[in-house]
């Protein structure tokens, strides 16, 4: 970890192409984390005064991707990392990692984003390295119903890892090119609804075409900044040193994640 600090500390400035200076919109109203249009003012206001503790210095979000074999999660993050694809298939053995490196509201802001492997037999090596997520997401085929029926289970075997009410769950339907308009919206349906029994934001995306994945990163990462500063502002209250005091520092749309500090081995 000392590592990692000390070499953040030496890198380039962030590409200008992760720059984030407005909160990027959900995909579908019906299944989103929330659907203000703007970043949470105490956390702009925050920003602006640079008082995001541990957020912007070595704080890094991990981020886990989970989901059926070949349902193109591998290709998810590789669109956005590497702005690459490839249409032929090498499963993921065990894990991969890609880490990528956001300013958001003029803040550094880091993605550890894990790429696991869907392959039943790679599966127990894989969720070793689920713990300490604080984004979640699951990854189904549109063009394959099965795969959206196993998110149920492969949301049960990430949150045994993990401490539920810490961690921000998303809903990925992959290959969007692959499905006709009115399969998709289909498929749409029965997705929606399943994200809103589980408290998840629903996205579709191409890896192949590109469509959505950068939008839906961003995304992530913004959801994933908000809530990062939210718990830092909640935690050093109205003692907070060299900011405002604020009488009531409860944030307005407090979430799961802000309620309850994890321990967090992997950060
Ligand atoms: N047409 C199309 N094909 C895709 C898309 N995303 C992935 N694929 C294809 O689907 C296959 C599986 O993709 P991967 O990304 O390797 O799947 P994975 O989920 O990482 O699989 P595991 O590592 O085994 O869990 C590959 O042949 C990809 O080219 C997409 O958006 N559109
Ligand atoms: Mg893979």
């Amino acid at each position: 970890m000392s590592v990692r600090i000390s070499a953040m500390s030496v890198l380039p400035p962030v590409r200008k192409d992760r720059v984030i200076a407005q909160l990027p919109q959900c995909f579908r109203k019906e299944a989103a984390f929330h659907t203000k249009e703007d970043f949470n003012n105490k956390v702009k206001t925050a920003c602006q005064e640079q008082r995001t503790g541990t957020v912007g210095r070595f704080k890094i979000s991990k981020v886990i991707v989970v989901g059926d074999l070949a349902v193109g999660k591998t290709c998810l993050i590789n669109r956005f990392c590497k702005d690459a694809f490839d249409k032929n298939y090498k499963a993921t053995i065990g894990v991969d990692f890609e880490m990528e490196r956001f300013e958001v509201l003029g803040v550094p802001f880091s993605l550890q984003l894990w790429d696991t492997a869907g392959q039943e037999r790679f599966k127990c090596i894989a969720s070793t390295y689920y713990r300490g997520a604080q984004i979640v997401i699951i990854a189904f085929d549109v063009t394959d119903i099965a795969s959206l029926d196993h998110v149920r289970q492969w949301l049960e075997d990430a949150l045994k890892e993990n401490d539920p009410t810490a961690v921000q769950l998303f809903i990925v339907g992959t290959k969007k090119d692959l499905s006709s308009p009115a399969q998709y919206s289909q498929i749409e349906q029965d997705a929606l609804k399943l994200a809103q029994e589980i408290t998840a934001e629903y996205w579709a995306v191409s890896s192949l075409t590109g469509e959505n994945v950068k939008e839906f990163f961003f995304r992530v990462a913004s959801l994933a900044f908000e809530t990062n500063v939210l718990a830092e502002l909640e935690k050093s209250g109205p003692r907070q040193i060299g900011g405002i005091v604020r009488i009531n520092s409860t944030p307005s749309n407090v979430n799961a994640s802000t309620k309850k500090k994890q321990p967090n081995c992997c950060q």
